[in-house]
């Protein structure tokens, strides 16, 4: 067993248990297509887990489906989630509005058109505490100012009354992420959050997932297409292809050792990840 699935032998219950998720999609003829067939996912606490596999292999649906923010002809046709003791595939859509963003957070691909562009970055961090935390506005601002200020953006107390388009777009991830912090949530999930953005900007980012894993103890389900993002940041990696796990394996057996014949033509196709350093540690 790899050091981070000792896990599963000290701690009682993994941070999100995904079992057996069947994700279909009602078509017009009246069948359903099967886009998400038999999925389970473990995240154990304060693991960063990612998700890999080709273009409409079911990852962003698989994430959205523990959101239960499934577009809206799509059913989740079979399955359990859970959420450390908490079922996520029976609450109302309140309970579930209050579950998002509390306990888990979702870091979005594109923060530029996650943000408001009216509103200034201040409120906008500080909004999940004035809405889940019944905080003031004036206190809301200064808890942003200091969320800002731990990913990074300097001079956060005078940044908070600036408006997106004064922000770069890696500050403006960076404001995104800041904003899932708000409510200290136990599950991260980032689909893609690194995509939009230049290489080192994108190592910023995956520096600062890194952080936010180690000193607030967040779980990361990170989604990627990326094998060399997955290399430097993961601990466990599940491969996904049409819709089905083909294999999990913890970062280094995946890269060095892959078992599955489809995760290996994944690797040849990115020659230079067998050298990655991270891998190798
Ligand atoms: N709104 C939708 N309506 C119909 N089919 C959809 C919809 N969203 C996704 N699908 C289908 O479901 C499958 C899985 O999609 P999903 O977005 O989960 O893939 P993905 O692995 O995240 O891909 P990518 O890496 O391109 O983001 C794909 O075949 C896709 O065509
Ligand atoms: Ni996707």
């Amino acid at each position: 067993m790899t050091e981070s699935r000792q896990h599963a032998l000290q701690d009682r219950i993994p941070t999100l248990r995904i079992r057996d998720l069947s994700i279909e999609f009602a078509r017009r003829r009246g069948d359903a297509l099967k886009v998400v067939d038999r999925v389970s996912i473990d995240i154990w606490p304060r693991e960063i887990v990612g998700i890999i596999g080709e273009s409409g292999s079911g990852k962003t649906l698989t994430s959205l489906a523990t959101l239960r923010m499934l577009p809206k002809r799509a059913v989740i046709a079979k399955g359990t989630m859970h959420l450390g003791e908490t079922s996520l595939h029976d609450r109302s859509e309140r309970e579930m509005r209050a579950l998002r963003g509390d306990r888990i957070a979702l870091i979005p691909q594109d923060a530029m058109q996650s943000l408001n562009p009216t509103m200034r970055i201040g409120r906008q961090v500080g909004e999940p505490l004035e809405l889940h935390s019944g905080y003031s506005v004036s206190s809301a601002l200064e808890a942003a100012g200091k969320l800002l200020g731990s990913v990074h953006i300097r001079e956060p107390e005078k940044r908070v009354l600036e408006y997106p388009h004064q922000y770069s777009g890696g500050m403006q991830q960076r404001a995104m992420i800041a904003m899932g912090l708000a409510l200290n949530p136990q599950l991260i999930i980032a689909d893609e959050p690194t995509t939009a953005l230049d290489v080192t900007v994108q190592a910023q980012v995956l520096k600062l997932l890194r952080e936010i894993r180690d000193q607030k103890g967040a779980s990361i389900l990170f989604i990627t297409h990326d094998l060399g993002v997955v290399a430097e940041l993961c601990d466990w990696v599940y491969v996904m292809r049409n819709g089905e796990i083909v294999e999990d394996g913890a970062v280094r057996q995946i890269f060095t050792a892959p078992r599955a014949e489809y995760t290996r033509m994944l690797l040849d196709a990115t020659p230079s990840i067998h050298t990655t350093p991270a891998v190798a540690r």
